[in-house]
């Protein structure tokens, strides 16, 4: 991708939008995405833009946020509608659409996505998704040492260490799980039994 984005430009709008810690957690996805962009051969400037704008709308009210998808006609599930920071990613790809004026449908769906994963993903979108969980900020997950060294040479392999392990944590505390997240733990699974990555 060529770009016509004014990263700086976002990156002001970013840290009058989200809290500091959250604007933060923005800039180390930013840098986590852009070196595993270059590692993996992936469009630098898609995955920065993707990373920026990952969490653009987790900071809206409840009330913004609802509004936003009545607006977008963007359907909620009653688990959605009881945890409305779960939908933080599908309506952050609305406000990239339509705000940031973004029109890159991998980059729209890398933030769709960039929670709860899914089956088949591109390499953008596993990017975006393994970023959000390693980058340098983070500190809470377990194992995250060995999935910040398996993502720079398998994104597979490290993105299916990070839907288990998140799998065994929302189990743990007894949360609801999103059915896309054990669909694409099962898909996963299934490729790295296949190509013997596990
Ligand atoms: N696959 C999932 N299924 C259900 N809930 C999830 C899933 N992944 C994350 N959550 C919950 O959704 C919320 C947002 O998660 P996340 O985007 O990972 O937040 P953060 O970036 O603040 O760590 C949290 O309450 C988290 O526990």
């Amino acid at each position: 991708m060529q770009s016509n984005y004014d990263f700086t430009a976002i990156r002001n709008e970013l840290q009058k939008q989200l809290h500091k810690n959250r604007y933060d957690h923005t800039l180390g996805v930013e840098k986590t995405a852009v070196l595993l962009a270059k590692l993996h051969n992936v469009d630098i400037n898609k995955a920065r833009l993707a990373a920026l704008l990952h969490d653009c709308a987790k900071n809206l009210s409840d009330n913004k946020k609802i509004e936003i998808c009545k607006k977008y006609n963007i359907e909620l599930s009653c688990e959605e509608l009881n945890n409305l920071d779960l939908i933080h990613a599908k309506i952050g790809s609305v406000v990239a659409k339509y705000i940031y004026e973004v029109k890159d449908t991998d980059i729209l769906n890398a933030i769709t996505y960039h929670t709860t994963g899914k089956p088949n993903m591109t390499s953008l979108e596993k990017i975006i998704y393994i970023s959000d969980y390693i980058e340098p900020g983070r500190d809470k997950a377990p194992n995250l040492k060995e999935i910040r060294e398996v993502a720079n040479k398998d994104l597979d392999k490290a993105l299916f260490m990070i839907l288990s392990d998140t799998i065994d944590y929302l189990r743990a505390s007894n949360n609801y799980i999103v059915p896309l997240t054990m669909d694409a733990y099962e898909y996963y699974n299934n490729i790295l039994y296949y190509t013997g990555g596990k």
